[in-house]
């Protein structure tokens, strides 16, 4: 086999004559050899068929088989390798008194012969032998050629591995040199006297030749090289039984030690066996240590496994075996080792150099391959990139052109200028409220649930008359909350309903709140909304006048009549129309604040929005500005005129007592799939099948079932039953794409809960360093006088509560806590720069006394931006709401809206998509 290719420790087996004492006790032999490899089981016991019955090595040599034989046959090849500057080791393994004492004395006496004889034939060499032993007698290393010496400490060297410091290294002079030595060593070695052995080897002894060689033609010339190498002869300790060799005491001890390494060479050997990269415990003996790279590592090796082959040693006959199977699967390393000079390691390095060089620049080796996998990588990469830029690029430029076309729509006299002086006029005649957000302020972000986004920021998302909740009747007038699947028209406004609503107007502020997605999703996206904005044509189709309380047109403008009475700071929303002179018409008539409720549509637009999102313009009335404003709940008749379905059932659900339903709750899911639309109202007292079925529907809504469960149960047991619980799930629900409208007539308790959960939101900003702008539109929006509101609130609070435990588990890296304080100190900056620019000085002087600062102060501004939205109670909550309305109005639309949003809503990007840039 070539040096350097892998190579496996040959293995072989020889069986001693069974002797004197086997013999008396008629202890015949169980083994024979079948062949020269294989070895064969010929004994007669109960268990036989447990055990293979055959054994193959790469030799095996029966009794009669002499030592020379062993040794040319089992040890030859690999002792003669140190003379070729190879490692070798050549072991002897097996019980105690199976031969190999014996055997190894042969072996080695043949290897120095032959070695020697070598050494005669090649006088062109220059050979240096040295000679070492050494001997581990229980786990203590002894230098055999030092008796005197003590115990020998074992050292780590980075080249030459396990060395044996201070052991004795005698250089040989001749071969009778070396066999005085050899005496020596044999006379020195731990032996005593067993049950089996009566010179039993008590310690493993290693004996060490090294075989320097150089060519006798280039020495002293500076450009030799050396060839060395060693080889081992080891002689280890047998495996015995107590109880076979009756050992007690000294030889009890010597015992346990010699089992103990013994174990330890067998796990290594085991472990070597397998291959791969498992840990291999060679430091777990002194034995293992110092044989390391004689076992797996730069080594030829040959183990000589020793057996005696009478019946009473089959057991440990059996454990040699299996150490010898294992033995012949471990791999070695051999390496020519070569000791150069200065001069030839110097040209050696030359070549080598100007090998790799060649390799470099033949095309196809192995190096170059290398490079260019690494080139190509890196070109793919760069192109990925380039086509990354070029779509981000393209999309930037649809976006662009996108907003001019909407702003030239818009500058030709659409509503939305109009109704943004409509409403400018009716903010400024109220100048003690906070002013208008401004257009400009709310640009694009997909942060958050909402983007904001301004008017003419709607062109910017390629939107036109036709973009703008397409499907939608212009006039759809929606009363507010998604419980409602109830509208009204504006056109079927009465003049008295317009003047109530004018002088709410001046209560109120607008903001508008557009989110972005892509059109194709448009009308899908708008008809999910559909049950609580469909027109009233849809609703009439789907919803005879005498499933209706209150089915005509009169009566619906009693309704709008109603709710612009009974909810004083309700939401108003109205759907943006395709039609924009229509909507203009419709405003002037109207002479009302155009609340636009739009859904903003581009196929091309990156900025993607979450799917809970709602796209809207809303006035936003100032009750949160003034605590004294209770929202006026709907009346029980009102909730029933809402609910699309039977009225006598649904007075019969919520009023069984006629007219006590404080207690009561009342879900109405519209189920529109596959243009199906099925309703079902859910109450105490009208769990029947009928309701039951059409839940059954909604597969989304396990809730439900839950409550008609509980409805059941409480029925059965004549008690009130009472649900309370959010409708988060069912807001779920219609994220996740299913069409259903869920109407809640709640307890006029629901106020209470808002406002309550509305102080935890607040609490929450706080904690999580939420946006200054975010808190003060969600404030302004988000007031609770509808159940959309308390969803929304819902969800802030979840969100939230996430982001909180986030932070105060440490699960969000601290960078992102960092970044989020950063963020908001921005904000507080912009806010800053913003009071100059947005506040007359005598506002701000009005401001500054307010918020208790000194007037003459030099840093008051600064003082008034680090102060607003620092405190939780309502008070202050408000007053911030109010100063960052009113100072945000004029901002560029862009980056500030940007940071603003972007430490809100989102924890981290990681794992954020391709437009992750895009949702801040
Ligand atoms: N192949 C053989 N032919 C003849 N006699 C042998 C052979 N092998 C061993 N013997 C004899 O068997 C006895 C025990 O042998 P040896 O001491 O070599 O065993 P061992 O394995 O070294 O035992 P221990 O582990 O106790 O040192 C010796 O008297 C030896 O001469």
């Amino acid at each position: 086999m070539a040096v350097g290719e892998a190579e496996r420790i040959l293995v072989s087996v020889r069986l001693r004559p069974v002797n004197a004492r086997e013999a008396e006790r008629g202890d015949g032999s169980d083994w024979e050899c079948a062949g020269p490899t294989t070895l064969m089981f010929r004994g007669n016991i109960p268990e036989r068929a447990m055990f293979p019955a055959t054994y193959a090595y790469d030799r095996v040599f029966n009794p009669e088989c002499n030592t020379q034989q062993v040794y040319e046959q089992g040890a030859k090849r690999v002792a003669m390798s140190v003379l070729n500057g190879i490692n070798s080791s050549i072991f002897a393994y097996g019980q105690t008194s199976s031969g190999k004492t014996y055997t190894m004395v042969g072996v080695t006496e043949h290897s120095m012969s032959d070695i020697y004889d070598y050494i005669d034939k090649h006088p062109e060499r220059e050979f240096v032998l040295k000679f070492s032993a050494m001997e581990i007698y229980n786990e203590a290393v002894r230098d055999l050629l030092n008796p005197e010496a003590t115990q020998l400490r074992l050292l780590d060297d980075p080249e030459k591995g396990t060395v044996v410091e201070k052991l004795t290294e005698e250089t040989l002079t001749d071969k009778g040199h070396l066999l005085e030595l050899l005496a020596v060593c044999e006379a020195q070695r731990q032996i005593g006297e067993t049950a089996l052995n009566e010179t039993s080897s008590r310690s493993h002894q290693i004996l060490r030749l090294t075989i320097e060689s150089s060519a006798k033609q280039f020495m002293g010339r500076g450009n030799s090289s050396t060839l060395m190498a060693c080889v081992n002869f080891v002689d280890l300790a047998g495996s015995e039984r107590a109880s076979q060799t009756q050992a007690a005491g000294t030889r009890l001890k010597e015992g346990s030690h010699i089992n103990r390494s013994l174990l330890t060479l067998g796990k290594v050997i085991r472990q070597l066996s397998k291959g791969g990269n498992g840990h291999i415990p060679y430091r777990d003996s002194k034995l293992t240590r110092i044989l390391q790279s004689s076992l797996g590592g730069n080594a030829r090796t040959a183990i000589i496994c020793t057996m005696s082959p009478a019946h009473c040693h089959l057991e440990q006959s059996r454990n040699t075996l299996l150490f010898a199977n294992c033995a012949k699967n471990v791999a070695t390393n051999a390496q020519v080792n070569v000791v150069m000079s200065d001069k030839v390691l110097v040209k050696h390095l030359q070549r080598e150099l100007a090998r790799l060089e060649n390799e470099l620049k033949l095309p196809g080796s192995a190096s170059c391959r290398t490079h260019d996998e690494v080139l190509r990588e890196k070109d793919e990469l760069i192109k990925q990139l380039e086509e990354q830029l070029k779509d981000l690029m393209e999309q930037r430029d649809t976006v662009q052109s996108q907003l001019e076309n909407f702003r030239r729509v818009a500058s030709d006299g659409n509503i939305n200028d109009r109704t943004t002086r409509q409403w400018d006029d009716y903010s400024r005649s109220s100048e003690s409220l906070p002013r208008i957000v401004s257009e400009d302020v709310l640009s694009s972000s997909d942060t958050y649930d909402c983007a904001y986004e301004d008017k003419d920021d709607l062109g910017s998302k390629g939107l036109d008359a036709s973009h703008i909740c397409n499907g939608h009747h212009q006039d759809s007038e929606i009363p507010e909350g998604i419980a409602e699947p109830h509208q009204q028209t504006v056109d079927e406004h009465s003049v008295s309903s317009l003047h109530q609503l004018r002088n709410h107007i001046s209560d109120r502020k607008e903001i508008y709140q557009a989110n972005i997605m892509p059109s194709s999703e448009l009308s899908e996206e708008h008809c999910k909304e559909v049950p609580w904005t469909e027109t009233d044509e849809f609703r009439r189709s789907h919803f005879p006048a005498d499933r209706f309380h209150a089915g005509t047109n009169s009566d619906e403008d009693n309704h709008s009549e109603s709710m612009l009475d009974t909810t004083d700071s309700a939401i108003k929303l109205y759907t943006c129309d395709s039609d924009a002179s229509s909507d203009t018409e419709k405003t002037n008539n109207d002479e009302s604040l155009a609340l636009k409720r739009c859904v903003i549509s581009s196929r091309d637009s990156v900025l993607n929005r979450s799917r809970s999102c709602r796209a809207s313009f809303m006035v936003i009335p100032n009750s949160w500005f003034d605590d004294s404003v209770i929202m006026k709940m709907p009346t029980p008749g009102e909730i029933f005129k809402y609910a699309p379905r039977n009225p006598d059932k649904i007075s019969r659900s919520l009023y069984p007592d006629k007219g006590d339903c404080q207690n009561d709750l009342s879900l109405d899911c519209s189920v529109a799939s596959g243009g199906v639309t099925s309703d079902t109202v859910v109450d105490k007292n009208t769990c029947n099948e009928e309701e039951e079925g059409a839940i059954d529907g909604i597969s989304c809504i396990p809730k439900v079932k839950e409550k008609l469960e509980a409805c059941r149960t409480s029925q059965l047991e004549g008690n009130q039953y009472t649900i309370t619980e959010d409708f988060s799930d069912m807001k779920n629900a219609k994220d996740i794409g299913t069409d259903i409208a869920v109407t809640t007539v709640e307890s006029p308790r629901w106020p209470i809960d808002f406002k309550k959960k509305q102080k935890e939101i607040i609490e929450l900003w706080h904690d999580c360093n939420v946006s200054i702008v975010h808190r003060t539109y969600f404030f302004l929006l988000f007031k609770g006088d509808n159940k959309a509101d308390n969803i929304y609130l819902e969800v802030e609070q979840r969100r939230l509560s996430f982001i909180k435990s986030s932070f105060s588990a440490g699960c969000e890296s601290s960078a992102t806590v960092t970044s989020s304080l950063r963020n908001l100190r921005h904000e507080r900056d912009m806010l800053y720069r913003q009071m100059l620019r947005k506040l007359q000085l005598a506002e701000r002087e009005i401001i500054y006394t307010k918020w208790g600062i000194d007037v003459n102060s030099k840093q008051r501004r600064l003082q008034l931006s680090r102060r607003i939205w620092t405190q939780t109670d309502m008070e202050h909550v408000r007053e911030s709401a109010a100063l960052v309305a009113k100072l945000v109005e004029h901002l560029e639309k862009g980056q500030a809206i940007k940071e603003m949003f972007g430490l809100s809503f989102t924890l981290n990007p990681r794992g954020a998509g391709r437009n992750s840039t895009w949702r801040r």
